[in-house]
Formats: C-alpha cells, sequence, structure tokens
C-alpha cells in the first residue's frame, strides 16, 4: 500500500437505563418522547472497541463487526458519519478536506455477545462516534453525533451516572447526554448481569417502540410519569439513596414490560425465568426488610441487577441455589471476582419458585465505570495495509469475558 494513512483505535462502554428510553417523536433525528437515565457499565469487563483507518488509497468506505464484512450502506452509520463529517468541517474549516475525502475502513468487536439485548448497538455507536472525532479532531460533545446510531448510545459516551435530555428542539440540537456524576460518586454500586439468552432477541428496539408509540394508550400515561421520576431518581443517585434507587428502577423496568404488553400485537421481552428473577429480588428486599437488589430489564429477558458491593456474595448464593450451573457451565461467574458465601436458610424456606438447573447461561458481575478511552497503535484491530487483523492475532487481544 502506498500513501499515509491515518488510523486510531478507541473502546466505549455499555449503559444500562434505569428510566428506560422507549419511544420516538422523529425517527430521523432519533429524538426520544422522554428523557432517561443510565449507568455505565466498566469497560473492564463489557466493552466496545473499534479501529477506523483513513487512507487515500482505500478505494471503498468498509466495515467489519466482530470478524466478518457488513454493509457500509447502513442507514445508521451513514447518518452518525455524515453528521460528523459536518462538525468536522464547521470546526476544522478546509483543514481537514483531505482526510475528509478519504475513504475509511472500520473493524469493531465487542466482547460480549451482539444484537442480545445488552446493549450492544449503544456501545457499539457510542465507539465509532467518538472513534471517528477522534479521527477528525471533532472536539466537545459528541452524544448527538453517536444518538444518530441508536439513541441509548449517546449516554456511552459518557461514564458513572448519565441523563439524556430529551429536547425540546425540532432540529435535535438539545437533545443531548451530560453527566449526572462520573463513576468514582458511588463506587461501591454493583451490577449482575444475569444472562437468561445470549440469542438475537425477535424484536428489535427500534421497531418495538415505533409499534408502542403507535398502538399503546398505557404508554401514554408512561410519558406523562416519566419526568417526575427522572427528577427522583437523579437525586437518589446524587444522595446515594439505594433503597429509592431501587424502588423507582423497577418501577421504571416494569412499565416499560407492561407498554410492551400493551402494544397490539403485544410485545414480550421477558421469559418466565425473567418472573422468577424478579420474584426473587422482591422476596429477598422483603426479608431484608429493605431494597437491596434492583432488577431492570431492557429488550429481552437478560436481568441487570443493581445492587451495593457488600450484598453481592449474598445475592449470588441466592442466584447459584435457584440457577445452578451444571458442569458444562465452566465459566458461570465471570469478571469481577466474588467470595462465596453460604446461602441463608431462612430465606430459602420463604421462597417457592422451583430450582432451575441451567436456567442462567452465566453471570457477569462489574461495576459502575468510566466514558470512552482512546487506545494505543499496539491494540488497533487493522494492519498497517488497512485490512483486518486476523481473527486469531484479534482474539489474543481481546480480553473477552466469557
Ligand atoms: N461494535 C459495534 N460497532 C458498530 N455497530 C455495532 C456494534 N455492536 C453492535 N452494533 C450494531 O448494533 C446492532 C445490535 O443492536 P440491537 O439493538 O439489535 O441489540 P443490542 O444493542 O444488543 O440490544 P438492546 O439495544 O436491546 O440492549 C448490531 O446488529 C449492529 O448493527
Ligand atoms: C430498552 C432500551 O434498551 C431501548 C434502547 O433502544 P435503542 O437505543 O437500541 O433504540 P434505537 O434508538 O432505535 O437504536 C432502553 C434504554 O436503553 O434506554
Amino acid at each position: 500500500m502506498s500513501g499515509k494513512m491515518e488510523y486510531v483505535t478507541c473502546t466505549a462502554p455499555v449503559n444500562i437505563a434505569v428510566i428506560k428510553y422507549w419511544g420516538k417523536r422523529d425517527e430521523k433525528l432519533v429524538l426520544p418522547m422522554n428523557s432517561s437515565v443510565s449507568v455505565t457499565l466498566s469497560q473492564d469487563q463489557l466493552r466496545a472497541k473499534t479501529t477506523i483507518a483513513a487512507c487515500k488509497t482505500f478505494s471503498n468506505d468498509k466495515i467489519w463487526l466482530n470478524g466478518r464484512e457488513e454493509s457500509f450502506d447502513n442507514p445508521r452509520i451513514q447518518n452518525l458519519l455524515h453528521e460528523v463529517k459536518c462538525r468536522a468541517r464547521i470546526q476544522n474549516g478546509s483543514d481537514l478536506d483531505q482526510l475528509l475525502s478519504w475513504k475509511i475502513h472500520i473493524c469493531s468487536e465487542n466482547n460480549f455477545p451482539t444484537a442480545a439485548g445488552l446493549a450492544s448497538s449503544a456501545a457499539g455507536y457510542a465507539c465509532l462516534a467518538f472513534t471517528l472525532a477522534q479521527l477528525y479532531k471533532v472536539t466537545g460533545d459528541v452524544s448527538d453525533i453517536a444518538r444518530r446510531g441508536s439513541g441509548s448510545a449517546c449516554r456511552s459516551v459518557y461514564g458513572g451516572f448519565v441523563v439524556w435530555n430529551k429536547g425540546e428542539n425540532i432540529d435535535g440540537t438539545d437533545s443531548i447526554a451530560r453527566q449526572i456524576l462520573p463513576h468514582t460518586h458511588w463506587s461501591d454500586l454493583h451490577i449482575l448481569i444475569l444472562v437468561v439468552s445470549d440469542q438475537k432477541k425477535h424484536t428489535g428496539s427500534s421497531e418495538g417502540m415505533q409499534k408502542t408509540v403507535q398502538t399503546s394508550e398505557l404508554y401514554k400515561q408512561r410519558v406523562k410519569c416519566v419526568p417526575e421520576r427522572t427528577d427522583d431518581i437523579i437525586d437518589a443517585i446524587k444522595n446515594k439513596d439505594f433503597d429509592k434507587f431501587a424502588e423507582i428502577t423497577m418501577k421504571d423496568s416494569n412499565q416499560l414490560h407492561a407498554v410492551c404488553l400493551d402494544t397490539y400485537p403485544p410485545i414480550s421481552y421477558l421469559t418466565d425465568t425473567s418472573r422468577d428473577i424478579m420474584t426473587l429480588v422482591h422476596r429477598y428486599n422483603t426479608f431484608k426488610a429493605q431494597n437491596k437488589v434492583a432488577y431492570t430489564f431492557d429488550a429481552g429477558p437478560n436481568a441487570c441487577l443493581y445492587l451495593n458491593e457488600a450484598d453481592v456474595p449474598g445475592v449470588i448464593s441466592i442466584i447459584e441455589y435457584f440457577f445452578p450451573p451444571t458442569s458444562q457451565s465452566q465459566h458461570f461467574i465471570t469478571g469481577l471476582p466474588i467470595n462465596t458465601r453460604a446461602i441463608e436458610k431462612e430465606f430459602i424456606s420463604n421462597v417457592t419458585i422451583p430450582i432451575q438447573p441451567d436456567g442462567l447461561k452465566y453471570v457477569i458481575h462489574t461495576t459502575v465505570g468510566d466514558g470512552p478511552r482512546v487506545c494505543t497503535n499496539e491494540d488497533s484491530l487493522l494492519d498497517r495495509s488497512g485490512e483486518p487483523i486476523s481473527p486469531i492475532a484479534e482474539k489474543r487481544n481481546i480480553d473477552s469475558v466469557l
């Protein structure tokens, strides 16, 4: 290959909403009907990683996702790329004309299942927006650029606790994310992701939320009560009031799945296992006489549990008792290590849900984390000619949690 190549590699985190985004008021600009609030998870366990190279000699724009070449005509990618290039021209004048005219190669990898309701699109599009911004020297907030890829991605451009303000402007200029507080504010807030299924979901979030807005009566009620909830949970986060944080988180998740069921035809993301997890959490909170654990579910059956670090061993003992892994589940608990503890016997006697061997595929233990990071050139997923590094070599670089 001849000609100079510019390239950059970055990582971005997953975020899990505690006040859910569900429903758009503008499909093209990706403007939500309500504000949402999320917690950014540590990139030490879950992250998207993206390398982008630009070179005069590239003949086509190309993208590889998890080792497979995908179509660059994806409107979300086009939309995002258009936006970042406009911003680069505004900020840098004609200085970048040459670089902006070159074709690009994008290579991205997630170290967790893609399109399985684990917010891969949030991490992936945040990483794409952040990496493009680095390449084209765009400064300032890039949450609105990430939003063009996937709404929830705008929250993954910040670490810690994040709010995405729905905004009022028709052109979406005020529909941006901002950090409420950094991850260090509440570092003993831990997260357990209970993976019930890592298969692709039956109804994508975009399609699902569109149908809900069109058909659900209950949804009109939801949109009215979200603003107060948003203010209340921001207060709970500021005060590290877990009891309140947990109550609002669970109520909002339940309402999201209620409006999904009220959609016509109904959308059902939760499974019996998801509902058993909900029952266990409520029984445990009643047993402890205060909220010790909160569940939340996105557009899939997997549970995300929020809890304080001190409660992780006790909760894991319950999870392992009711969903015992069989000998095939080698790495049942991944991520941060856990000191196991014997289950509290008095708790079991109160619970009637059945023991379900292999009810869960695995559990990821993580904590609150920081925002996107710029990597060194050694972390590149593209070689010096702009082609993906062979999957075997890449695998060595991926600190997969699985
Ligand atoms: N690293 C990445 N880089 C670019 N695009 C990605 C990346 N990861 C995921 N995507 C895009 O996001 C899509 C998956 O989004 P989808 O909303 O279906 O699943 P999810 O994000 O895992 O679930 P949810 O949004 O419900 O939590 C992929 O098909 C791909 O187009
Ligand atoms: C249930 C959710 O996870 C929905 C996420 O929806 P997406 O951000 O994936 O939707 P699009 O903007 O259409 O790409 C809730 C949330 O993350 O707030």
